[in-house]
């Protein structure tokens, strides 16, 4: 496929060298923008730089000119008026902090992350304004969904950008805009990483229930009323309900409890088929954010009065110990009640 040269080169750094960071750092680049990856992973980026490639997370994909990569944060930020953030996001506060310096003036933040920061509950894009005294009109948020591996291959995909405003997520839309890549803009923040976030512990619970031999029934059973533990955890947070239907909600939770690219969803399968916790996240390698985010996600919902039934099933199959076949019988044993979003629990 061809890509598409953005009128005025926009300069992006892209923090975190990972899958995600790296494939997203590419669209930019096929967007016509002037792209630095940085990472500490100093053999990454001598990889990315002499050969193109990122061997070591996305074998066989080669990226495109216009991205150069480093481990030295401030040569990475100096003058980006795009400031990507793709790290996992319990090491987001810690690793973003000392690069607060390096930002350029007026720089617009961007937020890949789909977790929910363990011990205090804040969204990402929060925890990103925070750490860099950034206001939150110049902060946005990236989600649907955008399995990496099939970005890189180019095929065709469409995401979300959302930020407070409007003039913030068409700058960011249109950085990324490529052949291959078609952002759609939104202004519900809360709503979008809300769904990025509790997506991957759905993921978890649907890897659970295949891993213990379940069918499609059961499957299509935890994506729909996954969607409903979602919409009512967002809802009251105050997100728009349609948001639940978009790419960022319903898009993305398909993609993740459907697809073996998905490392929430091959977890799962592994606990499911019997692995222990320590025994799935060795074996699954990358970035599962749901076995941390369950926690602070159900923390949450229990905050503001939301009962989550299969968040709450995941927390206590990966953390305290529950047998997945108890997991499975509690949530059917519960008293009966009507489906709808706004029935109570
Ligand atoms: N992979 C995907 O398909 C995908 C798609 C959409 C969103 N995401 C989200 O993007 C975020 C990043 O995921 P990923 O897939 O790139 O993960 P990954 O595991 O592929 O890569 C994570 C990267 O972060 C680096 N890293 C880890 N801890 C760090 C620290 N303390 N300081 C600096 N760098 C650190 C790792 O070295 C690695 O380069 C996650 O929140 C994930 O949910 C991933
Ligand atoms: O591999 P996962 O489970 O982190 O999912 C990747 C993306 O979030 C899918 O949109």
């Amino acid at each position: 496929m061809s890509t598409t040269t953005h009128p005025s080169p926009v300069t992006a750094a892209v923090l975190g060298s990972g899958a995600w960071g790296t494939t997203f750092a590419a669209v930019l680049a096929d967007a016509g923008c002037e792209v630095r990856l940085w990472g500490r992973n100093a053999d990454v980026a001598a990889d990315v730089n002499a050969t193109r490639h990122n061997s070591a997370y996305l074998p066989g994909i080669e990226l495109p000119a216009g991205l150069t990569a480093t481990t030295d944060a401030a040569a990475a930020l100096a003058g980006a008026q795009l400031v990507v953030v793709a790290i996992p996001s319990q090491s987001a506060r810690a690793t973003l902090a000392p690069l607060r310096e390096h930002l350029a003036e007026g720089a617009v933040a961007v937020s890949l992350m789909k977790g929910v920061e363990l011990s205090t509950d804040r969204r990402m894009s929060e925890v990103v304004a925070e750490v860099w005294g950034l206001p939150l009109d110049k902060v946005a948020v990236v989600s649907g969904p955008n399995l990496a591996r099939e970005i890189a291959e180019h095929q065709p995909t469409a995401t979300v950008v959302s930020a407070n405003d409007p003039e913030t997520a068409r700058f960011v839309a249109a950085a990324c805009s490529s052949s291959y890549f078609r952002p759609y803009t939104n202004s519900d923040v809360v709503g979008v990483e809300l769904c990025g976030a509790v997506k991957n512990v759905i993921a978890l619970a649907v890897g659970i229930a295949q891993g213990r031999g379940f069918g499609y029934n059961t499957t299509a059973t935890v994506i729909t009323r996954g969607l409903v533990e979602i919409t009512r955890l967002g809802l009251a947070l105050g997100a728009d309900a349609e948001t639940f239907s978009g790419l960022a909600g319903m898009g993305d939770l398909v993609a993740t409890c459907t697809s073996p690219l998905s490392r929430n969803h091959t977890l799962g399968k592994h606990i499911g088929q019997g692995m222990s916790l320590e025994e799935a996240v060795a074996a699954t390698g990358g970035t599962a954010e749901g076995v941390k985010s369950c926690r602070s996600v159900l923390e949450l919902a229990q905050k503001v009065g939301v009962d989550m039934p299969i968040t709450a099933g995941v927390v206590a199959v990966l953390h305290e110990g529950m047998p997945v076949d108890d997991m499975a019988r509690g949530l059917l044993a519960r008293p009966q009640k009507s489906e709808g979003v706004t029935s109570g629990h």
